[in-house]
């Protein structure tokens, strides 16, 4: 633990990957203020000092009374599915909402340090060998447009930013069926048979545990004097098929007897997410394999059904 607590504003804050990082912070013992999009249901949760609310205040006063050290940019939608539905509200939440951020951050007398969760939909999934950051973008469909473009924002103003493009994020938390692991871990758990909607489709998982300590990296690695922006890919170390998850899913919930039912099986080109870079410059390697993070979700009893 520093001997000074610093200050971080988490956007996203009571997201997925926001809540966990915030949990790391506080423990850390950093001074922790959260955005939310809406308010929370539950009145009790909030903390005027620093839960804030986006839209009910403006940004700029916040932030100049705040001062974080770091801003992570969580916030927006994080699922392609949704974003394809709703594209004028990506946009909002995707795009606009970093302009709107960074033009306020820009303000601040002691500049933060920006860390924006990407994708590693960025790059062209139909592209050959492993995606790497020197690779030009060439998002496809409306949630990867979102991402790069708030990447194109992100290079465009004068703060110390490092941008996460994250692989596949798993782990204890995520409660969204709609996302492939929640899905299978909510089937098998209750005795019931899993459904792909592409089985060769591939993807590099990395556990939400992996991905704070990635974020926490890079925000002190982008601190250090001199860096503007840049970019590294924050995934695991392979490409697993959908149909390979859920079969490693299957094994270690202990019913073997259940059923994956897959609705098309096109074998789709393996492109592994390079992380050559984070582990050079900034020494993250990702700890915990696939098999004991699913395995650690079963055992946990993480109910995602309920
Ligand atoms: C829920 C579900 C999914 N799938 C398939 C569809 C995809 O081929 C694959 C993974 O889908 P999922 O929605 O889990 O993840 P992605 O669409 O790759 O997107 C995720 O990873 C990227 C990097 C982000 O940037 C997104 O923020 C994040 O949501 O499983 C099925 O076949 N059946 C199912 O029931």
């Amino acid at each position: 633990m520093k001997t000074r607590p610093e200050r971080a504003l988490v956007t996203g804050a009571a997201g997925f990957v926001g809540t966990r990082l915030c949990e790391r912070l506080t423990d850390q013992g950093w001074i922790v203020a959260k955005l939310l999009r809406r308010r929370p249901t539950s009145a009790s949760v909030i903390d005027p000092a620093t839960t804030w609310i986006d839209g009910e205040d403006a940004l700029s006063e916040r932030l100049a009374a705040f001062a974080p050290h770091v801003i992570f940019n969580l916030a927006g939608f994080s699922q392609v599915a949704e974003a394809r539905t709703n594209p004028t509200a990506t946009f909002e939440a995707n795009v606009a909402f970093v302009w709107r951020l960074l033009a306020a951050a820009q303000t601040l007398p002691q500049k933060s340090v920006i860390v924006q969760a990407s994708s590693v939909v960025v790059y062209d999934p139909l592209g050959h060998g492993p995606m790497s950051e020197d690779e030009a973008v060439r998002p496809h469909g409306v949630y990867a447009a979102s991402k790069a473009s708030a990447e194109i924002i992100l290079r465009s103003f004068e703060l110390p930013t490092a941008v996460a493009r994250l692989g596949n994020i798993y782990g204890p938390g995520d409660r969204n069926t709609a996302r492939l692991i929640p899905h299978l871990v909510a089937q098998f758990s209750a005795g019931q048979n899993a459904f792909l909607r592409e089985g060769g489709a591939q993807r590099s998982y990395l556990h939400v545990e992996d991905a704070v300590e990635a974020l926490c990296a890079l925000a002190e690695h982008a601190g250090k004097a001199g860096i503007h922006c840049e970019t590294f890919n924050v995934a695991g170390l392979r490409p697993y098929s959908n149909r390979q998850i859920a079969e490693i899913a299957r094994d270690v919930s202990g019913r073997p007897d259940l059923k994956i039912n897959v609705e098309t099986e096109t074998a789709s080109a393996a492109r592994p997410i390079s992380i050559e870079r984070i582990s050079k410059q900034v020494g993250w390697a990702p700890r915990i394999e696939l098999r004991d993070g699913l395995r650690s979700l079963f055992n946990e009893g993480v109910a995602l059904c309920a």
